[in-house]
């Protein structure tokens, strides 16, 4: 007998539906997987800000976490939006071995920030070591590493690494005529996977729906350039998909509902 994949997300919510644990739960499901939740905080937010973001405490978070864990098979944990340094000390003590994606949200399409100095050092001082891969945009990179914006985008995901984990350095840009993310696996190898942009403002979630699908590619077996392929081609069909549409008054959402893997979905043994 065979049972989907089981994914669990560890993040805030996007009241507009773009981000946040909305978009990992439709990416987990249009590529197959089975998705469950822990709310990290909830956020008032639409395509154009954040209005109010309502922080839950480590103690909620973890008796989440705790009542999937204890119930499901979860093949894999990502983690997207922690709010405080308290709840990322919960992702902290995940049992040892399962993988962990850990996309380091701080600051949201439209600019608003979602993790603060506290979040930073606790991201710098013990999550990014509990990562199986960190999936951090560059200017999320950068205040992880204390690196400046002239640095080398290879040189910035080397030193994310020395920090522990795998990392896949995104580069979303729709204004530039590729996108480039670099990849640097858990032995060190640098390689870099490029596909054309789509030239679109309807981004909002993009980070999120990238690291979901890493997190299903990666428990599905993947190796992790294979996996953050899989992932960007993903993105980037998600965002020609959403391109003509018109929702909101700002940066619009990604079509995470866009179904590769409907007729394909991944399994697990247990
Ligand atoms: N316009 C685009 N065209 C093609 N691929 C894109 C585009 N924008 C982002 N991507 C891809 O989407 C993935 C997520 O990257 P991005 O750098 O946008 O994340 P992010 O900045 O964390 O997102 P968010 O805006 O949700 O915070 C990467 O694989 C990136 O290359
Ligand atoms: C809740 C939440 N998580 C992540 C992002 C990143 O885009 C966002 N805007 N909101």
């Amino acid at each position: 007998m065979s049972s989907p994949l089981v994914a669990l997300t560890v993040a805030g919510t996007d009241s507009g539906g773009a981000a946040g644990v909305a978009a990992d739960l439709t990416t987990f499901a249009a590529l197959g997987a089975h998705g469950a939740c822990a709310v990290t905080a909830v956020t008032a937010q639409d395509t154009v800000g954040v209005r109010r973001v309502v922080p839950l405490s480590a103690d909620d978070v973890r008796a989440q976490i705790d009542a999937v864990l204890e119930d499901l098979p979860v093949a894999v944990v990502k983690t997207g939006m922690l709010g405080s340094a308290e709840v990322a000390a919960v992702v902290t003590d995940l049992p040892p071995g399962l993988p962990l994606v850990v996309d380091p949200v701080l600051v949201a399409t439209s600019g608003a920030e979602l993790g603060d100095a506290a979040v930073v050092a606790a991201y710098r001082d013990h999550v990014l070591a509990r990562g199986t891969v960190v999936t951090p945009n560059f200017d999320e990179a950068l205040r992880l590493t204390g690196a400046g914006p002239a640095d080398p985008r290879e040189d910035v995901a080397l030193a994310l690494h020395a920090l522990g984990p795998a990392v896949v350095l995104t580069g979303g840009d729709a204004e530039a005529p590729t996108c480039r993310d670099v990849v640097v696996d858990a032995r060190g190898r640098v390689r870099t996977v490029e596909h054309a942009a789509v030239p679109t403002t309807n981004d909002h979630g993009t980070g999120c729906t990238f690291a979901a699908a890493l997190a299903v590619h990666l428990a599905s077996g993947a190796d992790l350039i294979d996996a953050a392929t899989a992932a960007h081609t993903f993105v980037a069909a998600a965002l020609r998909t959403s391109a003509d549409w018109r929702l909101g008054r700002g940066r619009g959402p990604v079509a995470h509902t866009f179904t590769p893997a409907r007729h394909n979905p991944p399994t697990q043994e247990k």
